[in-house]
């Protein structure tokens, strides 16, 4: 019986209309002989599922006798839906005209707008004038009291624009400082929505599992509403910035500040650098000291993906993964490799290192839809920490490439992973900086050395890649704050497929028809 019958989520509904004239009149035959016996009609716009996580807007068209019941039928589902208060209603859109192929403007108003009207959301839309416009404005200009919502037009750049600006914002307010490493932060109110049009688009695919603007759109309309991890950067007692993806010492880093002379490329600067850092196979040396996750948070080979309504997450927010508390971060001393502190034992490892990454989620993309760590948590309060030794081009190189398909990129001898909620990072010659900058001669004398063991360096050190923005201190301290922010995404959903959520059960409402 139900095989010849359609049901639609009234949650899913994106809004009602009368219809326009055109609409009707396009029509095959069969509605031809509608609009001749019914000349009145109506519009429902829902939301569809389609393949491989994307959301389609589609219409049905309802046929009345007259205008005035055309007219209460609107109104009704209109007002129905207004009363869903997880629906935004006002939405301050922050559009980067440059992000990727600088198609940002064109995708909002040609594929974005239209929806947000049809679902009767009102929009500010600010085209960004410059780098950090964004930031800045909803640092100290916004009243935040006048949106439900941010909205950023962009690659993962522009969302951490975005992120900063509220947290920032949100911790100010609230007089909490932000220069403490092991201080809690104050949870942002307002959600966050991303309409992908950016290089890597990281931050959107391992949210809702797609890079599609149209999805995206979907997902704010209907109100969505999914939490996620924030790490906090230090050096020292200072704080430098945050990180929701990827913080990548080494080989992103190289691959980053390389591809930032080259903007102009667009989106194929990455792979450009990408193949020139690995060519030139630097490594680096240091030490890393991480504070690890609790064993109740699963580890980062365990074959449990985040998916919408994560059992792990839930388990990581009750844990409460608090920071504070008066630990102090310290490296470990030479020749020992375990630190304890208040609030576990931190493990110390040194070596040299061709990558080290800390995955905050999946950091899954068009170009590794795995991602960088397959298994990793949006929301669970921790990140994986991948090391990657020194190796040979070729096991390095088939590392990179199972990033890209089914094969395990930890299970190689030189690989290692960790679940941690805090780590930090020394540069071996990390003294070295400061000797040169105190004297120019034994500065050079020093430099020479480091020069000589990496040859294709100047000092030795590499940059932080921090969600695709350089850190200017390769000494750094990492907290992870346990759902700091909210986005407007629900995860990725599990095994949709194309026809078990074309219709669904209808919340006791009788907008229910036969195919
Ligand atoms: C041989 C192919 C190897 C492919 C390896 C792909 C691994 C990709 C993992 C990507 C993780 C991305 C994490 C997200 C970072 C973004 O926050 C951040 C900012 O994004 P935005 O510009 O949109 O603002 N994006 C990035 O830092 C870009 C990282 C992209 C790295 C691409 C690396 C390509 C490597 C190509 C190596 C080629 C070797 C070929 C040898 C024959
Ligand atoms: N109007 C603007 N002009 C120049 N840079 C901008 C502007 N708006 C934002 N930016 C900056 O552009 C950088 C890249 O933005 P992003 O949206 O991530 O694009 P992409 O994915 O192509 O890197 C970010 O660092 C952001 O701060
Ligand atoms: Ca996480």
């Amino acid at each position: 019986m139900l095989a010849d019958h359609h049901f639609l989520l009234v949650s899913e509904i994106v809004g009602a209309r009368e219809t326009e004239e055109e609409d009707q009149t396009n029509k095959d035959g069969g509605r031809k002989h509608n609009v001749l016996l019914y000349p009145y009609a109506f519009t429902v716009s829902y939301t569809e599922r389609t393949k491989h996580h994307c959301w389609r807007c589609k219409d049905i068209i309802f046929h009345c006798l007259d205008e005035a019941q055309c007219q209460q039928w609107v109104q009704t589902i209109n007002n129905q839906l207004s009363l869903l208060s997880i629906r935004p209603k006002r939405l301050l859109v922050y559009i980067n005209p440059y992000s990727g192929k600088q198609r940002g403007k064109w995708i909002y108003e040609q594929r974005v707008a239209p929806l947000f009207s049809r679902a009767s959301i009102s929009t500010d839309v600010i085209v960004t004038e410059s780098a950090n416009h964004a930031r800045d404005h909803l640092k100290t200009e916004v009243d935040l009291k006048q949106c439900d919502g941010v909205v950023c037009v962009g690659g993962d750049g522009m969302f951490s624009e975005v992120v900063h600006g509220l947290v920032s914002r949100t911790q100010s307010d609230s007089r909490v400082d932000q220069n403490q490493p092991n201080q809690d932060l104050v949870p942002c109110a307002l959600r966050i929505g991303i309409i992908p049009a950016g290089s890597t688009d990281c931050i959107c695919y391992s949210t809702t599992g797609t890079n599609d603007p149209v999805t995206s759109a979907l997902h704010i309309i209907m109100g969505d509403s999914q939490p996620m991890d924030v790490c906090s950067v230090h050096h020292n007692n200072t704080f430098l910035r945050y990180s929701v993806s990827l913080l990548g010492y080494g080989f992103y880093g190289d691959v980053l500040t390389d591809s930032e002379r080259k903007r102009w490329m667009g989106p194929s600067r990455y792979d450009f650098s990408g193949l020139k850092t690995f060519l030139t196979h630097q490594y680096y040396e240091g030490t890393v000291a991480f504070l690890p996750a609790k064993d109740n948070l699963g580890n980062p080979r365990d074959k449990i993906k985040c998916r919408t309504g994560c059992h792990i997450c839930e388990q990581g927010a009750n844990n409460g993964q608090l920071l504070s508390g008066d630990h102090v971060y310290k490296m470990a001393e030479e020749n020992s490799d375990e630190e304890t502190s208040g609030d576990g034992v931190w493990r110390v490892i040194r070596g040299k290192f061709l990558a080290i990454n800390a995955a905050c989620m999946s950091c899954a993309c068009p170009r590794s839809p795995r991602g960088l760590s397959p298994y990793a948590h949006l929301a669970d309060g921790t990140t994986d920490l991948i090391l990657v030794r020194k190796a040979s081009r070729l096991d390095f190189l088939r590392h990179l490439i199972r990033h890209t398909n089914k094969d395990d990129q930890f299970d190689m001898s030189f690989v290692e992973v960790h679940r941690v909620r805090r780590f930090s990072f020394a540069p071996k010659h990390s003294n070295v900086i400061s000797e040169v900058d105190l004297s120019e001669t034994s500065g050079k004398k020093i430099c020479n050395q480091v020069c000589t063991a990496h040859p294709n360096n100047d000092t030795g050190h590499s940059n932080w890649n921090c969600d695709g923005e350089i850190l200017p201190h390769a000494d750094i301290q990492v907290s992870v704050h346990c759902q700091l922010i909210r986005l407007f995404a629900r995860g990725v959903e599990r095994g949709t497929t194309f026809d078990t959520y074309t219709w669904s059960v209808i919340e006791g409402s009788n907008l229910s028809w036969q195919a």
